[in-house]
């Protein structure tokens, strides 16, 4: 190879003009290692002579150096004009998922992040975990105070602890205290000592540490008293409008947005500054959006167009950041970053609160006796205070997924009196290589709606073991996906939870042992409904679920794909929100949980069926079964009216035909024998109010009498299960490319030492096309049948793509080629549940002790 080298430098000097010779060489240096003269070569070829070809070869070497972003970028100029090149593809997405997936440091912590091709990053757990064991800590990577709460609640800018004034808290009152009753609240009142930026009057800190770290961070870029064009940011802020257009939420605001801009130039400037260059390079831009870059963004294009004027806004204030910098906010780069915020956003707070100020003076006050009667009157009407909410975007908790029936819980976590963060804790025992995960959504909300809530905000169908053990109506049986006829007929629903419905025991009873027992909980356990609650989630959930003409996501359940497919094109237009909701302080003051906590359900373990009433009980969403009616005659007759178990009564089996419709014939079978403590603690399925009350006989399956025992408590760690059974239900052919990409992924994900990029500063010179943002557009995401990622909008979607694509979840990166989990793909997952192969947590066959199946 050397004697080569040196005939391709010979021709090189021979000829200069000539771009063969050059790109012959920097494929042999590239070949042989030397990628950075091979990029030097390339660099030689004029813009307007390189070919596709060089391109490819320049993102091979690119990817050797480590420098996938830029990598990346001369990928997308060879697919410019060669789209379908399967080769430049393939490597593009290889490069994409290096990118993604390099290693997130865990080492201190005894979980790992792991690339998975159905759900993305995952955190999985290195040893077995104890329950209410600290799994990690992490602090965000950029924070902004939720609109909603910096109008009530102020709290440091940087570090987020409380700056719960006493002239805050009296508010309007404050004018209205006599000179003493204002003494008394100063000597009782924590000292809280806040002060505003140096230059402009909008951002509050808790001490000079904070407010300097925030000028080099952020605020000098984003100052009104440097950068006009942020006046407007901030009044709009002030405005406390923290619903644009239905779009923004309470858990993260657009300053946090313009945050993680900020934070990008001001890195760019700082390199700039340290190698004394006059403009900045490639390579420091490429540092500066490192650390955002691993960040999913799950969404379809389209969004920045609903919020123009929020688009120019930020346009505005980056072009005009610095006197040597600017940034081009564009609608792509505007979308990319909003996805990212709007799918890794966690709400979170300093411990330093505000109750814990407003708690501090209360009890100072009372135990002053005098003083508290002076205060009487002026606190009579005085509320608590809220607590200050930040939204954060955090390296490693943004890895964790969601599950329904979630085994660690998010909570705030103070690191120092000025870094707050969050910390993971296990809700239960989670073995050694299951999944962490928690909840994005509301649980106690029925499953079609967590599925809704969960495919329109991050893009993904639930598949956990929740969603796979419960149903979405008494229409389909869960077990054997048999229909009632006529549609509107119910099944009799499981007595505990009535979140799955069965056409006869047999199928309870199997649904039971397959893996319905971890997840059934008895909903009047659960917490009072959100409607109830009234958090600030349920203002953005209830306009979720809008799916169809009928509110659901399929006409009398069962998961219909199409309609799924049809209201997702049709009426998931809205981009994805963060769901992660913080809740009032409990006991220790410093809990910060999810929307919904099933973890109480968990901890206290549903209560066996009570009596012969659980199975009176009836489904309050059953549909009235009319008397005589072909599924009512199916269903047990034996369950008597006291529920005495009758065993040698034989349950009349529903059957289904092969075309899926239930066969009018029944057939009798020999009793069960005795059950298994196991299965007796089945709750009995109730059937609707309607039949219920028309033929008690029916009421009930009959109860066994081991009924009344506990059911067992849920297994725990199934998550890796979960992953393999909806890995197993993907439509998608997995193609061996797609392996490819994965098996490069997960490599990359394990190698940490894989991970330090060789220096890339000739390449880094030489880009010309920092940062085309390409997100897909709606039209594409809705109608593309597989997960697809286009490295560009331009680039026709092929099989090629589809093959090509790593990650079946939704991944829009900085640069904006998304893949995605479609909702077409998402559709026919939910169309054909009944299909599903056995859940891998499926107990082994039934021993001669348990009921003959
Ligand atoms: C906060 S991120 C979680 C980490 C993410 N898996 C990643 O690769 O970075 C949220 C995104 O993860 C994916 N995700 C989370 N939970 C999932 C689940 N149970 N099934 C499939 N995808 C899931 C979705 O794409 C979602 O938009």
């Amino acid at each position: 190879m050397e004697l080569a080298l040196q005939s391709y430098t010979f021709a090189v000097e021979f000829d200069s003009s000539v771009p063969e010779y050059y790109v012959d060489r920097a494929a042999l240096c590239h070949k042989m290692g030397k990628h950075t003269e091979a990029f030097k070569d390339l660099m030689s070829v004029p813009a307007e002579q390189r070919t596709p070809e060089v391109y490819k070869l320049a993102g091979k070497i690119l990817t050797s150096l480590g420098s996938y972003t830029m990598a990346e970028q001369w990928y997308k100029e060879a697919l410019k004009t060669m789209p379908n090149d399967e080769e430049t593809l393939q490597l593009f997405q290889i490069t994409r998922t290096k990118r993604l997936y390099q290693p997130i440091n865990t080492s201190k912590w005894p979980v790992r992040v792991k690339f998975m091709e159905d759900t993305g990053k995952g955190i999985y757990t290195e040893k077995k975990i104890e329950p209410g064991e600290v799994l990690f800590r992490d602090t965000p990577v950029v924070s902004a105070q939720t609109i909603e709460s910096a109008r009530s609640s102020p709290a440091c800018s940087l570090c987020s602890r409380s700056m719960l004034t006493k002239e805050f808290y009296f508010g309007k009152i404050w004018d209205t205290l006599t000179t003493t009753q204002r003494d008394i609240v100063a000597k009782h009142w924590p000292v809280v000592k806040a002060m505003t930026c140096a230059h402009c009057e909008r951002e509050c800190y808790c001490s000079e540490v904070c407010r300097d770290v925030a000028w080099r961070q952020h605020h000098q870029f984003l100052c009104p008293a440097r950068n006009p064009a942020a006046t407007e940011l901030y009044d709009f802020c002030d405005r406390g409008r923290n619903i644009v257009e239905g779009m923004w939420n309470s858990v993260f605001s657009p300053m946090m947005l313009a945050r993680v801009w900020a934070s990008i130039l001001s890195v760019v400037k700082f390199a700039t500054m340290e190698e004394m260059l006059d403009e900045p390079s490639e390579e420091s831009w490429q540092m500066a959006r490192m650390p955002f870059q691993r960040f999913v963004a799950s969404g379809t294009s389209g969004y920045a167009k609903t919020v123009p004027d929020m688009v120019a806004l930020m346009a505005r204030i980056f072009s005009a950041a610095d006197d040597t910098l600017t940034l081009d906010v564009t609608e792509e780069e505007f979308e990319t970053c909003y996805y990212k915020v709007a799918c890794n956003a966690q709400s979170y707070s300093s411990t330093l609160y505000a109750s814990l100020i407003h708690a501090t003076f209360v009890g100072r006050v009372r135990d002053a006796p005098d003083d508290a009667a002076a205060l009487a009157f002026a606190l009579r009407d005085l509320e608590p205070p809220d607590d200050q909410v930040f939204g954060g975007l955090f390296q490693i908790q943004s890895c964790l997924n969601h599950s329904c029936a979630k085994n660690a819980d998010v909570v705030d976590c103070q690191f120092t009196p000025n870094v707050a963060g969050v910390e993971v804790k296990a809700l239960r025992w989670i073995e050694v290589g299951h999944e962490v995960t928690t909840v994005y959504v509301d649980t106690a909300l029925p499953r079609r709606v967590r599925r809704a809530w969960l495919l329109r905000a991050y893009n993904f169908l639930c598949e956990c073991e929740r969603c796979r053990f419960e149903g979405d109506d008494g229409s389909r049986c869960c077990q054997c996906g048999a229909r009632t006829i006529p549609p509107a007929r119910s099944w009799k629903a499981c007595g505990q939870c009535r979140q799955a419905w069965y056409c006869t025991p047999r199928c309870q009873k199997m649904h039971w042992k397959a893996g319905h027992k971890n997840v059934c909980v008895n909903t009047q356990q659960q917490e009072a409904p959100p409607q109830q609650e009234a958090p600030a989630w349920t203002a953005m959930a209830s306009d979720v679920p809008t799916l169809n003409e009928d509110g659901d996501l399929a006409p009398s359940g069962g998961g219909g794909g199409e309609d799924l497919r049809e209201s997702i094109a049709s009426n998931i237009m809205g981009p994805p929100r963060a769901l992660y909701e913080i809740r009032p302080p409990e006991n220790d003051g410093v809990v910060i949980t999810e929307i919904n906590d099933d973890e109480k359900q968990e901890a206290s373990p549903a209560a066996p069926p009570p009596g012969g009433d659980d199975g009176q009980e009836v489904a309050p969403t059953a549909a009235v079964a009319p008397p005589g009616d072909v599924a009512v005659e199916e269903m047990p007759s034996s369950a008597k009216a006291d529920d005495t178990p009758e065993q040698d009564s034989v349950p009349a089996e529903a059957s289904v035909v092969p075309d899926g419709s239930l066969a009018t014939a029944v057939t009798t079978q020999p009793a069960a024998p005795a059950e298994k403590a196991e299965d007796a603690t089945i709750p009995e399925a109730t059937a609707a109010p309607e039949a219920a009350a028309g033929k008690p006989e029916e009421a009930a399956v009959p109860e066994t009498a081991a009924a009344a025992a506990a059911p067992e408590k849920k297994a725990e760690g199934t998550a890796p299960e979960v992953t393999a059974v909806a890995a197993a239900e993907k439509p998608e052919a997995t193609v061996p490319e797609t392996v490819a990409a994965t098996a490069a992924a997960a490599a990359a994900v394990e190698q940490p030492e894989a991970t330090v990029p060789e220096t890339v500063a000739a390449a880094a010179a030489a880009v010309e096309q920092p940062e085309a943002t390409v997100p897909d557009t709606a039209a594409a995401a809705a109608a593309a049948p597989a997960a697809v990622e286009k490295p560009e909008a331009t680039v026709p979607e092929t099989a090629a793509a589809a093959a090509a694509a790593p990650a079946p979840a939704a991944v829009e990166d900085q640069e904006g080629a998304t893949v995605s989990e479609t909702a077409a793909a998402a559709a026919a997952a939910v169309e054909k549940p009944e299909e599903a192969p056995a859940p891998e947590s499926s107990p082994p066959p039934p021993t001669p002790d348990e009921p003959a199946a």
